[in-house]
């Protein structure tokens, strides 16, 4: 089906999210949509799958014009949205979610349902499991329940909104090699994405967006210099990571087991140096979290002494951990970092120690103020950070840690962030390195683990290596040991589970 949007707009208050916005996706093709935090993709996309009214502006389905007014108008349209967060219900299981939408699904007898979903799932070469509990999947099978899905209900046009975001290498090989299938039976897939190489190893063409409006669109292959001087206006250099590592111990933990209902990992025993950045990698779910969880003093361990900055902490409250500067910056911003319905200024408000009795909005303006301008944040103090983009609540986030820290634990630090925000938010963090900070950081991107760890620990379901020089590993190495492979030279710790 080839779609087009002709001059589309749509206003946020002041903020003109999508400006005469025009793109045409042809009919079995795989169209790319690339640009900056807050250049207006997902706007885009929600107005052609009915989550967002437009302003002004045209669509059409192989050349005819339609409304489209909900998300059920869309799919009757034949247009579907794999979301970043899958909407799905986890509680029930993936067969009662394949039949989520279908007409009379209550009634529908559940072989044929069955029979349906086995077929797609063969296919596509998804392992599901159609009686699973959605909730005990990773994300990546829940794509994939999505996708199902919304092919069953017959959609011609997917949507992928950075879909390969916490999702493994070899989930990630499956997604693209359904995408590439369903474009060869002649369905138009549009692929929202922050990374070139994504771009490049799929997509036909892209189009580029810079602050509401396109500024380019070029067939692939295409020289990524010319993609990034297209999304952010100049060239991006990487910060390099300096040594940092300093002598003194920010962080020693001792014979540590974690456990939780369904995990019990044995962490290896580790000093952490002051400067040092240490990097988790692994398949999401497999402890990596448990460790942030365990330093920022959220969760106990159920045997073992962590020590920092040569103050025993085992016993410690959380106030005591805040005390002893260490700083958290979850991955899930809306759900455990910030505030939904609360503005930039009330953040800094609540993080601001009171002064007597009464919150001292004039001064906590100021700092609002301060810290939009230093973190370069695309907001105003009265924003609600549910209406910041993806990278401008990291940026808020990252505004709202304390200085200094002795340790700070940041989960997926650069999740949905476009290159440059990337290469911000290192810049900062190396610089609290330079500062004396140690960081410990998990992330699924191998690369930015190897680029800017000094030394990795890989969890891979039943086992947790020692910490390895990320000198002697590459990215291949890595993901061998993610898969199980640790080798003789890499020895793992046993967990069970
Ligand atoms: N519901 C909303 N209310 C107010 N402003 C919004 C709303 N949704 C989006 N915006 C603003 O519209 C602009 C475009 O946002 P949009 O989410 O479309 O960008 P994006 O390119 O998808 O960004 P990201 O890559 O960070 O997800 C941003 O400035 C954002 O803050």
């Amino acid at each position: 089906m080839k779609v087009e949007l002709q001059h589309i707009s749509k206003r946020f208050g002041t903020v003109r999210a999508n400006d005469d916005v025009s793109l045409t996706v042809e009919a079995g093709s795989i169209h790319g949509l690339l640009g900056e935090n807050g250049a207006g993709k997902s706007t885009l996309v929600k107005v052609l799958s009915g989550f967002i009214s437009r302003d002004r502006g045209t669509l059409l389905l192989d050349g005819q014009a339609v409304e489209i007014k909900t998300p059920a108008d869309a799919i009757a349209f034949g247009i579907g949205m794999l979301h970043q967060d899958p909407l799905d219900f986890p509680p029930l299981s993936v067969l009662d979610n394949f039949l989520v939408g279908k007409s009379g699904s209550l009634f529908m007898h559940r072989r044929q349902a069955l029979r349906e979903f086995r077929q797609l799932a063969v296919q596509f070469n998804f392992a599901l499991n159609p009686n699973e509990k959605v909730s005990n999947l990773t994300v990546g099978e829940r794509q994939q329940l999505e996708i199902l899905r919304l092919l069953s209900l017959g959609v011609q046009t997917l949507i992928l909104d950075e879909p390969t975001t916490g999702i493994s290498a070899s989930q990630q090989d499956e997604l693209f090699a359904a995408a590439k299938q369903l474009a060869a039976q002649g369905k138009s897939i549009i692929f929202v994405s922050h990374k070139l190489e994504d771009v490049d190893e799929l997509c036909d063409r892209v189009t580029i967006m810079r602050q509401g409006q396109v500024v380019g669109n070029l067939e692939i292959p295409c020289p990524d210099e010319t993609l990034v001087g297209l999304m952010f206006g100049r060239e991006l250099a990487p910060p390099v990571k300096p040594n940092t590592c300093q002598d003194a111990a920010a962080l020693a933990l001792n014979n540590i087991r974690l456990s939780t209902d369904r995990l019990s990992v044995k962490i290896p025993n580790l000093t952490v140096h002051q400067g040092e950045v240490i990097g988790l990698a692994g398949l999401e779910g497999s402890g990596q979290q448990l460790l942030l969880l365990l330093c920022a003093g959220l969760l106990k361990a159920s045997s073992g002494k962590m020590r920092v900055n040569d103050v025993d902490m085992t016993a410690k409250s959380y106030r005591e951990y805040l005390a002893a500067g260490i700083g958290y910056s979850p991955a899930d911003r809306l759900r455990d970092g910030l505030i939904r319905g609360l503005s930039i200024h009330e953040h800094v408000a609540l993080r601001t120690p009171p002064n007597g009795w009464f919150v001292d909005w004039k001064g906590t303006l100021e700092k609002t103020q301060h810290a939009i301008a230093m973190f370069n944040i695309r907001g105003k103090p009265q924003t609600h950070v549910e209406r910041l983009s993806g990278g401008n609540q990291q940026r808020t986030q990252l505004a709202l840690l304390p200085v200094p820290l002795n340790l700070l634990l940041m989960e997926h630090p650069t999740r949905g962030l476009d290159i440059e925000s990337v290469l911000w938010v290192w810049q900062q963090l190396i610089a609290r390195c330079e500062g004396g900070t140690a960081i410990i950081f998990t992330s699924s991107d191998l690369d930015e683990i190897m680029q800017y760890s000094d030394r990795v620990i890989v969890f891979s379901g039943d086992q947790v290596s020692e910490p390895i020089d990320a000198t002697e590993l590459t990215v291949d190495r890595l993901g061998q040991m993610i898969g199980g492979k640790f080798g003789d030279r890499h020895q793992a710790l046993s967990v069970s589970t």
